[in-house]
């Protein structure tokens, strides 16, 4: 309607002035401790035309700008308004009975942890709504938990481990909320957004909406919850199923196999890196070439992994991001629990025919994942690259030269769905699980503190030497769940190194971070396009869960051991 048109275009006008702002200051500031995402943030203070009358002149020099900017906007992150969480309690009845640590360093810790819950939550300020063209950020109706530092608006993934941590912190209602504005954004945009800002709908992120809601019922068995938000998980698996995600394979056998890609809806430079995007693309003389590499760019931020060798045909080059030709293991896996989640959901509410339907769609995937990505050499699940000359009408055909051999942490992620059966038969058996670990043991992954996001140390933030909670959690749950005795051993042996070291660097730093190094106890991470952030919502809730499950005995040292 015309409503909606005039509000889009005028997030665009918004966007594009912001984006004008973000090149003025990168010429008026220089480049050093320059962070572009901080002016598409910005929140407009007065006129647009006044601001955009008043750029030319603002990029002359530091002062005229800072002066431009004081005058103009408001400071970024100023219409997110901090809350007190009403389900907050600085010790929760039931809190992590069994974590004491040595003279109860353990406990005190994780109750620091649990308190940071309250300067990571939010509410979006009412001017948001009133005068949505002053702000990228976009109005949700609920309280919501940030990651921290410069994200400060909710994502999506890092959502799923914040909720794990507020449940640890019985933190119900809150968890709850986090959810509806997702659903919030689905009903609105027909699929969860990569994050809460006008410059995040052309993508999504990895898809946990479902698993979110089957942890909050199974914490508090809330059935009006599950039904409320059964129709926008609906429409978020046709989202990842449609044409724009979905590629059809042939198997050795002859069979056609559904799986499913990242593949953003954009070939621009992202509003929130353009800068940076910009200056990549200037290697490259077409604008066709330059627009694909975009799209691959904004594909690679769909998939949580921003940026990795795993999406690069030459891991140095990053103008080589091939990222919508590959079929990624964890994906598949994501999508694969969420179809398992749907029909256990549609049975609880007596939807049976739709029970059924995403029953098979979950086994139909799972053989999918069997046959296309799974490589019985390296008893690893391994991402299918599709061929990138564009020959193919319709249906690839598999071959085994396609899979990457290179070794990433998420060839070991479909472990994950053995903590995940519902009522299912098993995703593997025992025996395979017990192969897949030792695959993990000798793959190289696996340091004193923790597990690395790949093998080769390329400066990007996706691959060695950092290590991030969301993956440690993914195979830590999956090993425990397995049912070996083995397995059950090396979960806990990670999830004790990932506590201390992040430990470690609290202690040292007073911070929780977003990524840590994992060649060293009580290192953090580095690499990557952004400075290392610290907050930070998704290692906050990996650890309060490892805690939770494992607990942590009075005698074991909680420091790092030389
Ligand atoms: O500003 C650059 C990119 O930042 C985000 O990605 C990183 O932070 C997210 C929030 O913690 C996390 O979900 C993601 O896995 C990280 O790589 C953002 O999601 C990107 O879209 C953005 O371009």
């Amino acid at each position: 309607d015309t409503d909606a048109e005039e509000g889009r275009s005028s997030s665009r006008a918004l966007l594009g002035l912001l984006q004008r702002v973000q090149s003025g200051a990168l010429r008026a500031l220089g480049p050093a401790n320059f962070d572009p995402k901080l002016y598409v943030d910005l929140p407009l203070a007065a006129d647009r035309a006044a601001a955009e009358a008043a750029l030319a002149s603002a990029s002359a020099s530091r002062e005229a700008m800072e002066a431009y900017l004081a005058r103009y906007f408001a400071a970024a992150g100023s219409d997110l308004v901090a809350v007190d969480p009403p389900d907050f309690e600085p010790e929760p009845r039931g809190f992590l009975p069994r974590v004491v640590g040595p003279g109860g360093e353990a406990r005190a810790w994780a109750l620091e942890v649990h308190a940071l819950w309250k300067d990571l939550a939010r509410e979006v300020a009412p001017d948001v709504a009133v005068r949505p063209g002053r702000h990228t950020l976009l109005p949700l109706p609920r309280r919501v938990v940030v990651p921290g530092s410069r994200f400060r608006e909710v994502y999506y993934w890092d959502s799923y481990w914040v909720i794990r941590g507020l449940l640890v912190s019985k933190m119900y209602d809150t968890a709850k909320d986090i959810v509806l504005n997702l659903v919030f954004l689905v009903e609105k945009y027909g699929f969860v957004l990569n994050g809460a800002r006008s410059y995040y709908t052309n993508r999504s992120q990895p898809p946990l909406l479902s698993s979110m809601v089957l942890e909050i019922y199974t914490a508090t068995g809330d059935l009006g919850f599950v039904r409320r938000v059964f129709p926008s998980l609906l429409k978020e698996h046709s989202f990842w199923t449609s044409e724009l995600h979905n590629v059809a394979i042939m198997d050795s056998h002859g069979l056609v196999h559904n799986l499913s890609r990242y593949q953003a809806m954009w070939n621009k430079p992202r509003p929130e890196s353009a800068t940076i995007d910009e200056e990549l693309a200037s290697k490259l003389t077409s604008t066709s070439a330059k627009e694909k590499l975009y799209h691959e760019i904004a594909s690679a931020a769909e998939s949580g992994w921003d940026f990795s060798s795993r999406w690069m045909s030459n891991s140095t080059d990053m103008t080589t991001l091939v990222t919508t030709f590959i079929i990624p293991v964890d994906l598949n896996t994501f999508i694969c629990k969420m179809e398992r989640d749907i029909a256990v959901f549609a049975k609880l509410i007596g939807e049976n025919a739709t029970a059924e339907i995403f029953s098979e769609a979950s086994k139909a995937r799972h053989k999918a994942i069997e046959s296309i990505l799974w490589n019985s050499e390296m008893e690893q699940w391994l991402d299918y690259w599709l061929p990138t000359d564009g020959n193919c009408q319709g249906i690839y055909q598999w071959e085994s030269k396609s899979q990457n051999r290179n070794i990433f942490a998420s060839n070991f992620i479909p472990l994950w769905l053995n903590a995940h059966n519902s009522g299912f038969a098993r995703f593997f058996d025992e025996a395979k699980s017990m192969r897949v670990m030792r695959s993990l043991w000798t793959s190289g992954l696996v340091h004193p503190a923790g597990i690395a996001t790949s093998v080769s140390n390329t400066g990007q933030q996706w691959d060695f030497p950092n290590g991030w909670a969301p993956l440690q959690h993914l195979i830590v749950e999956g090993l425990l769940n397995s049912g070996s005795a083995e397995a059950k051993k090396f979960a806990e042996d990670i999830a004790t190194r990932w506590v201390r070291t992040n430990y470690a660097a609290y202690k040292s730093t007073g911070a929780m971070h977003e990524k840590y190094d994992v060649e060293a106890c009580g290192k953090s991470g580095g690499g990557g396009e952004y400075k290392p952030q610290t907050g930070f919502g998704w290692s906050n809730g990996v650890i309060l869960s490892f805690l939770d499950e494992f607990g942590w005995p009075e005698d074991k040292e909680i420091g790092c051991s030389s």
